[in-house]
């Protein structure tokens, strides 16, 4: 017999969805029942539309408020308005006591709708070192929030895939560089790869290199121009695959990505979005940078000279620590706590 009904909502992009994806891989090895509600915009639908561990789905059409001109934020708030009072109605049909929000845009109905319904719990996990413009506004209504970066969270570490740190190596040479640029592939680490390409070639060193799917094309045909035979792809599912096989990784900060190489003890240099709200993922990586775990530049001031440094360094050091900088049972405890709260 399966168990509660419980809520998972948000996305947008693959890092909120990754963590998504955890608490419901885990709800469903547990025998619950999974609602999903996210956004018909965004990448939730191609994420979770096939997704048969998930009993029901609700893609709304939502879309962010934050970066829109005055008029735009008003009918985008009207919108949320309108889809959380649906909201409300599906925590109605099912019976919904809890819902767990991983932020984003395509969160805020089911979230608000959580606040709104009586007997309704709402648990947050948020995964930047700054908030996100949701959460920071609906977690003063949450009964537990949880973050790799506060000190209130009752579990710090981050929901990583349990196959991240079953497949983790210690790194101990560099044969294989890989390039990684978010959920959305990212243009200044493609031209840095670019760049970087025929040297690390003549170093005897293989490429993987994750170019997104906009710039694909382009990043192979410079590739074949430069006689590189290197493993270029736009997105992948098997991501998990590509990290592994890498000894060192040059890639974007979002929180998903970074904790995913700390778990396969995968030394990195990141280049954080500039552009991310509040700068979060600079603030991601500077806590490992702190702590001697993690190469960081500014996007402004890459310099190929800095990593060509970074791959001399004393990786079997740093892969080593990494081991010591996540534990793997955070899915599991995050949800113990949610499922047993009264
Ligand atoms: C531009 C922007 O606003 N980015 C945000 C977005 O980034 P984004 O979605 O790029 O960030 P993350 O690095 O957190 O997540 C990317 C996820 O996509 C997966 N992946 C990546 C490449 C691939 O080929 N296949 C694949 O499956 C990775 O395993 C990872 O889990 O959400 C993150 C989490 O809130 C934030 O930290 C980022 O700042």
């Amino acid at each position: 017999m399966k168990k509660d009904n419980i809520v998972v909502t948000g996305g947008g992009t693959g890092g909120h969805l990754k963590v998504a994806d955890s608490f419901i891989e885990e709800l469903n090895n547990r025998g619950y029942n999974v609602i999903y509600i996210g956004s018909s915009n965004g990448q939730d639908k191609a994420w979770f539309e096939e997704d048969n561990r998930i009993s029901q789905k609700f893609f709304l059409d939502t879309k962010g408020v934050v970066n829109k001109k005055f008029l735009g934020k008003i009918f985008s708030l009207l919108n949320i308005f309108s889809k959380t009072l649906q909201c409300i109605k599906i925590y109605y049909k099912f019976n919904v006591k809890k819902v767990i929000s991983v932020g984003g845009y395509s969160a805020a109905a089911a979230t608000f709708a959580s606040i709104l319904k009586p007997n309704c719990k709402l648990y947050i996990h948020e995964q930047n070192s700054k908030m996100g413009k949701l959460n920071e506004v609906t977690s003063k209504f949450a009964s537990k929030l949880f973050s790799s970066f506060s000190e209130e969270s009752m579990i710090k570490d981050y929901p990583v895939s349990k196959e991240f740190f079953d497949k983790a190596r210690v790194r101990t040479e560099i044969k294989t560089v890989a390039f990684f640029g978010g959920s959305q592939g990212a243009i200044a680490i493609n031209d840095f790869a670019l760049k970087v390409a025929p040297k690390l070639n003549s170093l005897g060193i293989k490429i993987i290199h994750q170019a997104g799917k906009n710039d694909y094309e382009r990043v192979k045909a410079q590739y074949d121009k430069l006689n590189i035979n290197a493993d270029v792809f736009g997105f992948t599912k098997d991501f998990l695959l590509k990290v592994q096989e890498a000894d060192f990784a040059v890639s974007r900060a979002g929180a998903s990505t970074l904790w995913e190489m700390c778990a396969n003890c995968l030394p990195s240099f990141f280049i954080p979005y500039p552009y991310a709200a509040k700068d979060h993922q600079f603030y991601n990586a500077k806590v490992l940078k702190e702590k001697g775990l993690c190469f960081l530049q500014r996007e402004s001031n890459l310099d190929e000279e800095e990593f060509f440094k970074a791959i001399n360094c004393d990786i079997k050091n740093i892969s080593t620590n990494l081991k010591n900088s996540i534990k793997p049972d955070a899915v599991s405890k995050i949800l113990d706590i949610v499922l047993h709260d009264k």
